[in-house]
C-alpha cells in the first residue's frame, strides 16, 4: 500500500486488490453536529445512512453513503460470514497510522428461522455497510473520512469529486443553525395482537412450570400511524431527549429507518480489552428519590428479579470465560438507573484471547438470557412458536467495528423502525416461573415510554 500524508491533518491512502482500488482520505475538522452531517446527507444519500454514539458520548459516528456493503441471508453462519469478509476488506483499507480507521456499521437479525409475516422488507438477516463519507466525534477530536472502493481504473476523478461533495456536507452541517426538529404526532396508536401476548405469557409460565425451560423472553408490538412520512433526523433527535442515559443508533435499509436509545451494551473490544453488560429485572423510577430509592432497593431483593438477572450473568461469564482471560464478574449486581426504568446490572470483563475478535463474541452472546431465554435453543423455539411477532432487527446486535477489529455492539431494543407513515415499536420481558401477564404486560409499558413519547404518542393510561 502506497500511502502519503498530504498534512498533518490530511491523511490520503491508496491501494490495489485483486482488480479493486481503495482510496481512503480522513481530514481532521472542527467539530460539529453529529444529527446536522446525517441531516446533510438527506437528499444524496437517503436509504443509505447511519448513526452510533456510545452511552458515555465519547464516541459518535455518521455514516452517509455505501462504499460497500457486506449483507447474509444465511440461516446459519451468518456471523462468521460478515466476520471473514470485512477481514479480507480490512486488510486492504487498514491505515495502521491514520488517526481513525475505516468502519463497518449495521446488525443483525435476531432470528433467522423466525418465518412469521414481517414489516422488515428491506433488512436482510446481516447488513453492514462502509460509508462513503464518515465522520467521527472522538472526545474533542472530530474527522471526516471518505471511503472509495472501485473496479474502475481511472477512477480518481471519482475520488476529487467526492472530495467536492465531502467539503460541501461539512459546510452544510457547520452552519446547520441549530439541532432542534420537530416533535412527529402520532395519529394512531394500536396495540398488535395483545390477547395473543397475554396468552403467550401464560403459555411460558406454564412451560417452565413444567420444567421444560427456565426462562424466555417475550415481546409485543405497537404500531403508530402519522400523516406524513417521519423524518428519521427528527426522530434520533427526539429519542435522544428522552432517554440520554443510552447508545442512540440509526440505520437506514431504503424507506425504512430502524432506530433506538438502548441502555444494554452487548459487548465491546477496544485494544484487546473485551465488556459487556447483564441487564435484566426492572421496576418503574419512582417519583421521588424516597420512593425510587425504595423500588430500587425491592428490585435488588426481589427473587423473581434476581433469578431473571442470574441466568444473564451465567450465560455472559460462561462466554468471557471461552474467549477472554481473567474474566472478571461482580458477584452483586448493582441499579442502573436512567429515566422510565431501573434494572439490575452487573459489568463484566475480559481480555480477549489472541485470535478471538469482536464478531465472535458478537456470536457468541447473542441472544443472551435477557433478550432470548435459558436454555438458549429451547428459548428460542418458544419463541418463534409462542411469540406473536417478527422481531426482525429488535433485540439483535447492531454496532460498529473498525479496520483494526475495535468496535462495540449493542443490543437493539428500546427501538423502533420506521417505514413510510407508521412506526413499530418492540418491548418485551423475561418470563420465568412467578412471572403474570399482566406484570409483565405492565414492564413492556414502561419501556415503550421514551419512544412514545419521541414520537408523540400516547402513553398507555395503565402505565
Ligand atoms: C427485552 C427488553 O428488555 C430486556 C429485558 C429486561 C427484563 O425483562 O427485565 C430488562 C432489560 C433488557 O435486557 C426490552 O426492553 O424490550
Ligand atoms: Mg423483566
Amino acid at each position: 500500500m502506497n500511502s502519503e500524508s498530504y498534512s498533518s491533518t490530511q491523511q490520503f491512502a491508496e491501494s490495489r486488490y485483486e482488480g479493486y482500488r481503495f482510496y481512503t482520505e480522513t481530514i481532521e475538522v472542527t467539530r460539529m453536529s453529529a444529527l446536522a452531517f446525517f441531516e446533510a446527507g438527506r437528499d444524496g444519500h437517503a436509504g443509505k445512512r447511519m448513526y452510533w454514539q456510545n452511552r458515555e458520548k465519547t464516541f459518535t459516528l455518521v455514516g452517509l453513503g455505501h462504499a460497500h456493503v457486506l449483507t447474509s441471508d444465511a440461516a446459519q453462519g451468518r456471523f462468521q460470514n460478515i466476520k471473514v469478509d470485512w477481514k479480507s476488506l480490512c486488510r486492504q483499507i487498514v491505515n495502521e497510522e491514520h488517526a481513525v480507521q475505516p468502519v463497518l456499521f449495521g446488525g443483525f437479525s435476531f432470528d433467522p428461522l423466525n418465518d412469521k409475516e414481517s414489516e422488515w422488507t428491506n433488512f436482510p438477516q446481516a447488513y453492514f455497510a462502509v460509508p462513503t463519507f464518515q465522520l467521527i466525534l472522538k472526545g474533542e477530536q472530530a474527522y471526516v473520512s471518505i471511503h472509495l472502493i472501485t473496479e474502475q481504473h481511472e477512477s480518481f476523478a471519482e475520488f476529487e469529486a467526492l472530495r467536492k461533495e465531502r467539503d460541501k456536507l461539512i459546510h452544510a452541517a457547520q452552519v446547520s443553525e441549530v439541532d432542534k426538529y420537530d416533535k412527529p404526532q402520532a395519529i394512531g396508536h394500536l396495540e398488535l395482537r395483545k390477547e395473543e401476548y397475554l396468552h403467550s405469557i401464560q403459555q411460558v409460565t406454564d412451560t417452565i412450570k413444567a420444567e421444560e425451560v427456565e426462562k424466555v423472553v417475550i415481546a409485543r408490538a405497537l404500531k403508530l400511524e402519522f400523516d406524513e412520512k417521519l423524518s428519521p433526523t427528527a426522530a434520533l433527535y427526539q429519542v435522544s431527549n428522552e432517554q440520554p442515559e443510552s447508545f442512540l443508533f440509526g440505520l437506514e435499509a431504503e424507506e425504512q429507518f430502524f432506530f433506538g436509545a438502548t441502555p444494554e451494551r452487548l459487548v465491546k473490544v477496544e485494544d484487546k480489552k473485551a465488556l459487556s453488560t447483564c441487564l435484566a429485572g426492572s421496576t418503574p423510577r419512582g417519583k421521588t428519590v424516597e420512593k425510587d430509592t425504595e423500588l430500587g432497593n425491592a428490585l435488588l431483593a426481589d427473587p423473581k428479579n434476581r433469578g431473571e438477572h442470574q441466568y444473564v450473568v451465567n450465560m455472559i461469564s460462561e462466554v468471557f470465560e471461552a474467549y477472554c482471560s481473567q474474566a472478571s464478574v461482580p458477584k452483586l449486581p448493582k441499579l442502573m438507573k436512567i429515566r422510565d426504568i431501573q434494572h439490575l446490572f452487573t459489568p463484566v470483563e475480559g481480555n480477549l484471547n489472541p485470535g478471538a475478535t469482536l464478531f465472535d463474541l458478537v456470536e457468541a452472546l447473542h441472544p443472551t438470557p435477557a433478550l432470548g431465554g435459558e436454555p438458549k435453543l429451547e428459548a428460542m423455539e418458544m419463541i418463534r412458536e409462542y411469540e406473536a411477532l417478527n422481531r426482525g432487527y429488535y433485540a439483535a446486535p447492531v454496532g460498529w467495528i473498525d479496520a483494526k477489529g475495535d468496535g462495540e455492539f449493542a443490543v437493539a431494543i428500546r427501538s423502533a423502525l420506521l417505514d413510510g407513515k407508521e412506526a413499530y415499536l418492540y418491548a418485551g420481558g423475561g418470563i420465568v416461573a412467578d412471572s403474570t401477564p399482566q406484570s409483565e404486560y405492565d414492564e413492556t409499558w414502561v419501556k415503550f415510554r421514551p419512544m412514545l413519547r419521541a414520537l408523540g404518542g400516547q402513553l398507555s393510561d395503565e402505565s
